[in-house]
Order: C-alpha cells, then structure tokens, then sequence
C-alpha cells in the first residue's frame, strides 16, 4: 500500500461507443484522508507522462482541492463521431444548451462531419453553443476549408485543428472562429511556459494531464485566457475533480467538457456525476458501486501505479 493511502481499487468499464480510439476505460482509485483521486492515463502514455496523472490522484486523496466559488459548473454533452441521426439524439437526451461534436475522425469524410455537425445544430436550436474538436488530425489548409464549412452551422469555437503552435498561430491569422488549445497545453513537458499569445482563443484544461487541480490553476494564470475545463474520460472520482477546477477558477465564460459519463456504461458511483438541466453539482463522490476488473486488467494497473508513484 503507499503511504497515506487506505483503499486502492482498479475500474474497468466498456464504453457505449468507440472514443479515442478505445472501447473500454479503466484505472485506478485511490483513498486517503481527503477522499478519493483517480489515476487514469491512456494506455499510449507512458510512465514519465504519467506522473502528472498519478500527482493528481495524490492531491485529491491526501490534501483535497481549494474552495468552490460556485456550486454548480454547466457542461457540455460530448458527441462521438457516430451518424445524425445518434448525434441528434444524443444532445436531445442530454438536456445541454451546448454540445461539442468530434470531427476529423480516421477513415471519415467531411461531408460525415458536416452531417453530424447539422443535426447537432438542429438539435440545440439557433442558440445553442456548437464547439467541434479535430484533435489535431487536419494541416492549415485543410482546416482553413473544413472549419469554413462547419461554421456555416454557427462553431463557438474549434479545439485543436492542428497540432502544434506555430501551426495554430498560422491558422489563427486565416479564421474568425475561436481557437481552443488542448493538446498543445495537456501533452507539453512545461504546460505553463507553451506560448500560447496568438496560438488560441480559448484554453482547455484537463485536471489529470495537468498535475492536479492546482496546477491547472496555475496553468490558467500563467496563460491569462479564457479557460474550459474538460475531462480525460474519467469514472465519477475524476471528473469530480474537473468539477472543483472549474468551481474554483475566477472565471468561467464557457460550459465545461465534464458531461463525458454519458460515454460509460456504468460508473463507479451509485451517484454519478451526470448533468441536470446541463450542469454539474460541485460535489465529493464516493465509489461504491466499484465493477471489479479481469485479474489480467488489475495486474496491469497495479504494476502501472508501482512504477509511476516510485
Ligand atoms: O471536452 C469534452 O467535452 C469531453 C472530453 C474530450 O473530448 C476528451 C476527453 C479525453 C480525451 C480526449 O481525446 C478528448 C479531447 O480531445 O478533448
Ligand atoms: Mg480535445
């Protein structure tokens, strides 16, 4: 057991619907004095980049998170790259004002992009907020092409077009449409010093990726950018700390990327961390409908969560 900790438990849970190119989520949740934290790097990251997500779940478990300035955080409902028909169906269900469509899916077409983005906007109504994330599959050209013709259907903003900064920063001076910043900031060696002045409108953090909730504050001060908060597809303990990040940013403009349990087929709470009315409760959750892993599956976190917290 390491130090401090009183509970360790590994989750697995299949997905409804293929998301980052995965069909089941699993990891790790840890107990301390201050609750649980969750420790869930992708299986493509490796031990060093996985140290940020494991400081995280220290922070949740020994010391907790600084105080709420709101009780509730709003969210946006997460759309796969799947058909119209599921994708209106899905922002309907989830009763969100704002819905974020993935785009640019391998083996996809524009027009299967152009689809899904139309039936969302019909979904949300002329009000609605309408965000697309391409996750840095597109070059400069084509994104310049492919985001004119998804704001016909009026984007909020576009989340990593590209992939790097000085790619973002050329696509900037040929687009109107805000500009969001994920990966550049939740994969870099130095999230804080990533110069992100003309890269990016909108800054995404992800709890996880970034060290903790305090580091992700620190994150957001140094680049002094409006901020969305999303989540790296946790369980409810993970996203739970998405939900004190963004009660405890001085301000929040956007929804948050925290609706993302709608992707599981079951959570780890029996009071999942779902939206009402598209918002969160900003809430401590307690894992006690914990689905065990194969033994195969919790061999492979154990010895994961061994090295990266050596
Ligand atoms: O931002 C959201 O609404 C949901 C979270 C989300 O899209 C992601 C979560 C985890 C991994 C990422 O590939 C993905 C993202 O790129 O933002
Ligand atoms: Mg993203």
């Amino acid at each position: 057991m390491i130090e401090g900790l009183t509970d360790v438990r590994v989750y697995s849970t299949p997905l409804r619907t293929r998301f980052r190119r995965i069909d089941v989520r699993d990891g790790v949740l840890v107990r301390g004095p201050a609750g649980w934290g969750e420790f869930s790097p992708f299986w493509d990251y490796d031990d060093a980049e996985s140290r940020r997500w494991w400081a995280s779940a220290v922070e949740a478990a020994t010391v907790g998170w600084p105080a709420p300035l709101r009780d509730s955080v709003p969210v946006n409902c997460i759309v796969p790259a799947v058909g119209p028909e599921a994708a209106h169906a899905a922002v309907v269900a989830s009763g969100c004002a704002t819905a974020k469509v993935k785009v640019a899916e391998p083996g996809q077409t524009a027009a299967d992009d152009e689809a899904r983005v139309e039936a969302v906007r019909d979904a949300l109504g002329p009000d609605g907020g309408l965000r697309v994330d391409a996750n840095a599959a597109w070059d400069v050209d084509t994104a310049v092409a492919r985001i004119r013709a998804l704001d016909r259907f009026d984007l909020q903003y576009v989340e990593q077009p590209v992939a790097t900064v000085e790619e973002l920063v050329a696509l900037r001076r040929r687009t109107d449409v805000r500009v969001a910043a994920d990966e550049v900031l939740r994969r870099s060696a130095d999230p804080l010093g990533v110069d992100l002045r003309e890269a990016c409108d909108v800054v995404v953090l992800k709890v996880q990726p970034l060290g903790g909730v305090r580091a992700a504050l620190e994150v957001a001060e140094a680049h002094g950018l409006p901020c969305v908060v999303s989540s790296a597809l946790e369980s409810s303990v993970g996203l739970a700390a998405g939900v004190a990040l963004a009660a405890a940013l001085p301000e929040l403009p956007f929804a948050c990327g925290l609706g993302t349990l709608s992707l599981f087929t079951a959570d780890v709470s029996s009071d999942p961390l779902v939206p009402v009315d598209g918002a969160l409760a900003v809430r401590a959750v307690v894992p006690d409908r914990v689905a065990a892993a194969d033994p195969e599956t919790e061999e492979r976190w154990l010895a994961r969560l061994a090295r990266v917290s050596a």
